[in-house]
């Protein structure tokens, strides 16, 4: 994948929650293939909404957003559905971890809702939990591999990771995490995103990434600052 091809583009966005007045107001912006991109901005500016509309969950109401050269926010839904499964991992403050199932199954959920996904994993391993294995090592989880222990019971810096490897399973284009590092200690803050920025590199993936700690930011290849990008007045 060559560093040169835009993989996230934004064109005139504007984006208002129903019944509120526009919260986003953007102007043109282009992310490319492989970048790792750090968002910032104060508490209220739209960081979480803006990571929202890149993951299709929502669309706005004027401008368009292309992910990998498609119109993804003219798209209904369920065709935005099936492109994030597709193409995109999402890894947010709340682990979303289910706890009825393993660590394992947790890492593989992608792949039971991706063909695509299932596919570039087997592509690469032998099976599915070689190719949970792959990433959970460098993860530092390769120990707990068959684990039958719940989740839930795994430290919260264990239970980030595994979110990590979900979402990073079949070698998804793009990485949306908001806030992924904030229940975390110093320490494993560092790990966590040494570990997590060596993977997406390792695979070409994009990264939006969104944190309140600034002191993040340095470990990036560019950070935007929303408060200056977005020309509504932010905070509402
Ligand atoms: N579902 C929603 N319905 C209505 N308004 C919302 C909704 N979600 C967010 N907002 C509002 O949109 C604005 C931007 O919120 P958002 O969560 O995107 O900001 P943020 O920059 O991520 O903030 P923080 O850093 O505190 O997480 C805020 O005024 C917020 O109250």
């Amino acid at each position: 994948m060559s560093l040169s091809r835009p993989v996230i583009e934004i064109e005139q966005l504007i984006f208002a929650w129903p019944k509120h007045p526009p919260v986003l107001d953007l102007p043109n912006l282009s992310i490319q293939a492989g970048e790792q991109v750090f968002l910032r901005g104060p508490s209220g500016i739209g960081k979480s909404t803006l990571l929202n509309l890149l993951g299709g969950l929502i669309t706005p109401q004027q401008g368009q957003i292309r992910l990998l050269g498609q119109p993804i926010s003219t798209w209904r839904q369920s065709r935005r559905d099936r492109f994030r499964a597709d193409h995109l991992g999402i890894l947010f403050q709340q682990f979303n971890l289910l706890p009825y199932l393993s660590l394992l199954e947790n890492t593989l959920l992608p792949c039971q809702f991706s063909a695509l996904r299932k596919q570039r994993a087997l592509n690469e391993h032998a099976s599915l939990a070689a190719s949970a294995q792959a990433l959970l090592e460098p993860l530092q989880l390769g120990e707990l591999l068959h684990t039958t222990r719940p989740v839930t019971t795994l430290s919260i810096g264990q239970q980030q990771r595994v979110a990590a490897a979900r979402a990073l399973i079949g070698q998804p284009e793009i990485l949306l995490a908001d806030e992924p590092t904030s229940a975390l200690d110093a320490d494993t803050r560092d790990l966590f995103i040494e570990l997590l920025l060596s993977l997406c590199r390792l695979h070409q993936t994009t990264l939006v990434f969104v944190s309140h700690d600034l002191s993040l930011s340095t470990h990036f290849d560019r950070v935007l600052d929303l408060n200056q990008m977005n020309r509504c007045s932010g905070v509402t």
